[in-house]
């Protein structure tokens, strides 16, 4: 059995004569969290829409949760989760109802949604404002049950883009003890960040510049390669 959630080699696209992702090749384990950097307009997010199907690659090769990028893309959507900052839950929906509505969506029966409802409300400690507007809940709440809903039809790869915006360290702190968490069950994280200490958290990291990859390897060893202390260091020597 394969024990990658990710092997991508080559891969790239282009928006005509420009490279947004430039011939990129990695690797992430079963139950890896995988911290994908890059300064702005590096090609994070063009990758990202390659590696959960949304996006043709011009050319390269791969898979994703065992099925391939370029024919599969349509199965790959079915075995990943999804948590971006900007596109995550209906505020206008109480807590149950984006529940519910997500858990439709990812295709679960009626009785499942009911058992997953109960499991997050439950584990997030939400079962009380389960009939509240999301819109009246604060930001680090809404994240984790973001968190939350992008696993809940049970998906071997989450994919969060920026998944802790606007919230101070310490419920960025308590996010990353829930992303732990998700790694603990065997499920790959892979998430990108502006935030260069959640980069220390990460067990690998890999760090884009102009659309290749210029660095991947743990935390400690990205500090010992650079010469660096930190890994906003790191990232400063390479990306500056
Ligand atoms: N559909 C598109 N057509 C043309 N150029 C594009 C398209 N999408 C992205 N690009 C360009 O590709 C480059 C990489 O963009 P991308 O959004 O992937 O970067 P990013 O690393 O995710 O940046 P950010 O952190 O700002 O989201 C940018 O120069 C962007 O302008």
């Amino acid at each position: 059995m394969n024990s990658y959630s990710i092997e991508v080699e080559n891969l790239t696209k282009k928006f005509g004569e420009f490279t947004a992702v430039d011939n990129i090749s990695f690797k992430v384990a079963k139950g890896e969290i995988f911290g994908f950097l890059g300064a702005n307009g590096a090609g994070k997010t063009t990758a990202m829409r390659m590696l959960t199907g949304l996006s043709k690659p011009t050319s390269g090769q791969g898979t994703v949760a065992g099925f391939n990028v370029i024919r599969d893309h349509e199965k790959i959507k079915t075995r990943i989760g999804y948590m971006s900052q900007k596109f995550s839950l209906y505020e206008d929906l109480t807590v149950r109802q984006n529940i519910r509505l997500f858990g439709g969506i990812y295709g679960l029966s009626n009785q499942e949604i009911r058992e997953k409802s109960e499991t997050i409300l439950h584990d997030l400690r939400l079962s009380e404002v389960s009939s509240k507007l999301v819109a009246a809940l604060p930001l680090g709440w809404k994240q984790r049950l973001a968190f939350a809903i992008s696993m809940i039809h049970d998906p071997d790869i989450v994919f969060l883009d920026e998944p802790t915006g606007g919230v101070d360290p310490f419920v960025r702190r308590q996010f990353w003890e829930a992303i732990y968490e998700a790694a603990g069950h065997g499920r790959t994280i892979f998430v990108t960040t502006h935030y260069l200490d959640e980069a220390e958290y990460c067990d690998r990291v890999s760090i884009m510049v102009s659309g290749r990859i210029e660095a991947l390897d743990t935390p400690t060893n990205l500090k010992k390669q650079f010469n660096a202390s930190t890994m906003d260091n790191v990232f400063v020597k390479l990306v500056r």
